[in-house]
């Protein structure tokens, strides 16, 4: 790991950010309250009466401040690093911290995460950046021995979701992935009532990440802004020239920074999905995808529209299904679906009603809650942190490592495919009924919903693609062409260790 320059020690002052109307006493944190500690402690060390978690958020313009906000809230946590490539991004947030700050603000602003990981008194850091550099920076977390926040998707591609499972295994650190609905009981009871039988089998597990979205129109290629290191925001990720679109957000409509919606927001419907299939199954072997970009001819080239089936060993299946475009009557359907082997379905997230076989109205379904770290997300990775035990993290990297390579080769399918016709006909999903039927209402909420039509209207088909669960490579039919997405390019100085030598 690059070294800097710089001395991160040297505010060895403590003080205290306030966030609300509460009081701080004595220089001591109220366990609980919603200050926010900012400054250096002492050592590293996270034993006994000296139990501050000192932590390191990297990411500052959007999900980065719920992650501030979080740490604020989690009892004797210490903002010690604040990090953003983008001068100007940096200085908001460091002014929004120290107009709520008591005393002198001993948070730092730094460009560059590394130059927290060099500091032994940094406990963790909490990763919101742009997808691109996720696995990077936690190889990087892991290998410093600090432990790791992660926001979804862990990986943006395959190989380097390895390459963290390795690190973490190395290193020992809890990693925690940003998939909050691993924090939720009622989710975790309904899955554990699933696996131990209580209910019927499951057959298919089906995610949707439908929610309104808009195109993006073009920008043109330019310079970055003087503020922006554009080098340090590429990070690993190889990109010709920059343009507008990249910076903020609107990265994740890009193949070499995002991975669609499917593995956006849709990483917490996958990860949901995935979750409730049997413990024993790791990868799908078999998985497929369809659908488009529809409707705004803009710069973006990840799909809108996606319909998307893996199938695991054991036969059981995960459905996908993504629908941004924006029209009027439009549903929003952000959730699971749970089809049982006996006919039923289930419903909701945490406080679930069964539809079963015959009925006309699903009935409210009284499960036990199951097993998770309490507290919610923050609470319980710093409950881990403290207790040096990666396994008390909700949503730990195999959780992760599972999750998000279930979207990127359902992806892959995708980026594969071919133009096919418009049709609800497009695919005959290897002979499965389920996929048909279910693809038939998507390519219906298309044709009626949206109005697409004509001989110009085209799905993009993916083929099916079978995926060796044991050496995370394609094989059979186009698997060269899919191995050579399993690991992105990456710039000099950002590049991804391997396996060997993480
Ligand atoms: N769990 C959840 O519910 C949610 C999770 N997320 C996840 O959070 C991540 C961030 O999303 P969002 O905030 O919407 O994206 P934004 O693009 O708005 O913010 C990303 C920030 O990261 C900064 N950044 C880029 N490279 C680096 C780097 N090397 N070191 C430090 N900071 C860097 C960007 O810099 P710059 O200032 O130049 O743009 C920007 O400020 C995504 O991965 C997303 O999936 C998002 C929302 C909710
Ligand atoms: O639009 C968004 C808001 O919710 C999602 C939840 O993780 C985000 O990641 C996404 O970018």
């Amino acid at each position: 790991m690059a070294k800097t320059d710089s001395n991160p020690t040297q505010n060895s002052r403590r003080s205290f950010l306030k966030q609300t109307g509460s009081a701080v006493a004595g220089g001591s944190f109220l366990a609980g309250s919603s200050f926010l500690i900012t400054g250096t402690k002492a050592s590293g060390a996270i034993d006994g009466a000296n139990d501050r978690v000192r932590i390191a958020v990297a990411g500052l313009n959007g999900r980065g401040q719920a992650h501030i906000a979080g740490w604020a809230k989690a009892p004797n946590v210490e903002l010690a690093y604040v990090a953003d490539p983008a001068g100007k991004v940096l200085a908001k947030r460091m002014d929004s911290l120290a107009s709520r700050a008591e005393g002198k603000l001993t948070t730092r602003g730094i460009g560059d995460i590394r130059q927290a990981l060099d500091d032994p008194t940094v406990d963790a850091i909490s990763i919101a950046t742009p997808n691109h550099w996720h696995s990077l920076m936690t190889i990087w977390g892991a290998q410093a021995g600090k432990h790791v926040y992660v926001e979804k998707p862990m990986s943006h591609d395959i190989a380097e979701g390895r390459v963290v499972v390795e690190a973490q295994k190395k290193y020992g650190v809890v990693i925690q992935h940003g998939t909050q609905r691993r924090s939720n009981a009622g989710v975790a009871g309904l899955h554990e009532a699933l696996k131990s039988g209580k209910l019927p089998r499951l057959k298919i597990a089906y995610g949707y990440c439908c929610k309104p979205r808009n195109g993006i129109g073009h920008e043109p290629i330019s310079d970055p802004p003087a503020d922006l290191n554009w080098e340090h925001w590429k990070g690993p990720a190889v990109i010709d020239q920059y343009h507008a679109n990249y910076v903020p957000y609107d990265w994740h409509w890009f193949w070499e920074t995002g991975n669609g919606d499917l593995n956006n927001q849709g990483t917490h419907q996958l990860d949901v999905a995935r979750w409730a299939i049997d413990d024993d199954q790791t990868h799908p072997t078999r998985t497929m995808a369809i659908g488009s970009r529809f409707q705004w001819d803009d710069q973006g080239v990840t799909p809108n529209t996606m319909f998307a089936m893996a199938e695991y060993p054991n036969g059981q299946m995960v459905f996908f299904n993504v629908r941004n475009v924006n029209y009027e009557g439009y549903e929003r359907q952000v959730f699971n679906e749970y089809y049982l082997e006996d006919g039923s379905i289930i419903t909701g997230e945490g406080n679930y009603k069964i539809l079963r076989p015959g009925a006309s109205k699903a009935e409210p379904l009284k499960l036990d809650q199951g097993h998770v770290t309490p507290g919610g997300n923050w609470n319980a990775f710093i409950a881990a942190v403290r207790a040096g035990d990666p396994s008390m993290a909700n949503g730990n990297v195999m959780d992760a490592h599972y999750g998000c390579v279930l979207g990127h080769i359902m992806n892959n399918s995708y980026r594969l495919g071919t133009e096919v016709p418009f049709s609800e006909t497009a695919s005959d999903f290897g002979g499965n009924e389920d996929a048909i039927e279910h693809f038939g209402r998507l390519h219906n909420v298309m044709s009626e919903g949206v109005g697409i039509s004509g001989s110009d209207a085209k799905y993009q088909l993916g083929p099916m693609l079978t995926f060796n669960a044991d050496t995370e490579r394609f094989e059979g039919e186009r698997a060269d062409e899919a191995n050579g997405l399993v690991k992105d390019a990456n710039n000099p100085g950002y590049e991804v260790p391997s396996v060997d030598a993480v």
